[in-house]
């Protein structure tokens, strides 16, 4: 890969290389835009086929949050972390505490969170080396594990998407077919369940179909067998990729909405749907609160407050509903639009020079 050629076609400002030999971290830091704001985004540990995959890894996830925090209506930018290794095998503290050092020189360009392979416990141990790190223990007063709260705007989400396709948002009745019930989808089904939706899910880990089983009368498939089942929703919520086409053709669903990232195998996949008449809600947008959540450590945590702000989750996807039937385009276009148009806004009206301009941080 040429990396600055890549940097360029896709307008990045910064990748840092971080190695420490003593703790083996080897860390790649993707910082993509901070137009709005310090770049937020988590720490994601994984073993790579290749160095370039990593690189490649970090790029791409550090612009999906920019867009992330852009639609989220965040004073935040995009970036993100990849270190190379073995979640299960290769983490040791001085790992963390090292990493933690490399984001404190960056002097709060890039503020890190939970991702894949991460845990409220390494931000801990990050956060004794900075003060740029989110997602930590509730001790601190801060938020913890993200998941709960992006479970809660999935759920609004899931509303916001019925109202469009059926013109109400109740979930009484609805079938709503859940793939991977993980983290997010357990809390997001007790949502659904609460409302009286009818539960159909899968998961590759037998205890975690029967968990849904006995708390919620789930109905359980087999994870090849949830895409043609009959239902109203189709929520996925384990892997990326999963709207591709081997699976269109049998979905049933005429709602698409649920919590996991890069939905669409490609964006030719969001056209297919979109002609189908499908109403996709853009992974980014329903799955941000757990960075809503996240993001609001940097005022001093308030549960109420985050919670208010994920809501507006609801009127987030109503906006790219209505941008998408406005210029004819599919959801997930419309949703690039949103964002792009924030960050051109604010890019345009930022002219004026300030020494110690006010931002996020500011507050800290
Ligand atoms: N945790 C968050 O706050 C958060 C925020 C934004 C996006 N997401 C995304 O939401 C998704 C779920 O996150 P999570 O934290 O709940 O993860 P998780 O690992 O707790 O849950 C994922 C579940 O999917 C299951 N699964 C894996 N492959 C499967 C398959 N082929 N078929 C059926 N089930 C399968 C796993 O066994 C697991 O139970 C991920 O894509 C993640 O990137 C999570
Ligand atoms: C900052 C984190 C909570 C981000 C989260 N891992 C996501 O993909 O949205």
């Amino acid at each position: 890969m040429e990396i600055f050629t890549y940097m360029e076609s896709y307008d990045y400002e910064q990748l840092v290389f971080c190695q420490d030999k003593n703790s083996g971290l080897k860390a790649i830091i993707a910082i993509h835009d901070t137009t709005l704001g310090p770049a937020l985004g988590g720490t994601r540990m994984w073993t790579y086929d290749s160095e370039a995959d990593a690189i490649e890894d970090a790029l791409r996830l550090a612009k999906g949050m920019t867009y992330k925090n852009a639609a989220a209506g965040l004073n935040l930018g995009g970036g993100k972390t990849v270190i190379i290794g073995d979640p299960k095998k290769d983490k040791n503290p001085e790992l963390f505490r090292a990493f933690g050092r490399y984001i404190q020189s960056l002097n709060g360009r890039y503020i890190t969170a939970e991702d894949v392979g991460t845990t409220v416990q390494d931000m801990d141990l990050i956060h004794m080396e900075t003060d740029f790190v989110t997602g930590i223990s509730p001790e601190f007063g801060s938020s913890g594990n993200p998941s709960p709260v992006t479970a809660y705007g999935v759920y609004k989400g899931i509303k916001a998407a019925a109202m469009e396709a059926y013109g109400n948002d109740s979930l009484e009745g609805k079938t709503v077919a859940v793939q991977g019930v993980g983290n997010v989808a357990y809390t997001m089904c007790e949502y659904l369940h609460e409302e009286g939706a009818k539960l159909i899910v899968t998961d590759i880990n037998k205890e975690a179909v029967q968990r849904a089983v006995d708390a919620f009368g789930a109905e359980a498939v087999g994870p090849d067998d949830i895409y043609a089942v009959d239902c109203d929703i189709y929520a996925p919520c384990a892997l990326g990729a999963t709207i591709n086409d081997d699976t269109i053709p049998q979905l049933k669903a005429k709602v698409i909405a649920g919590s996991a990232n890069n939905q669409l195998k490609s964006t030719e996949h969001g056209d297919i749907i979109h002609e189908k008449g499908i109403v996709y809600a853009p992974d980014y947008v329903i799955n941000s609160g757990g960075v809503i959540n996240v993001a609001d450590e940097l005022n001093g945590y308030n549960q109420h407050r985050a919670m208010k702000k994920v809501e507006t989750i609801y009127d987030s996807l109503t906006r790219v509903f209505e941008i998408s039937r406005r210029d004819n385009v599919p959801t997930y276009v419309a949703a690039d639009r949103m964002a792009e148009e924030r960050i051109k806004s604010v890019s345009t009206s930022r002219s004026q020079f300030l020494l110690n301009g006010h931002h996020t941080l500011s507050r800290r």
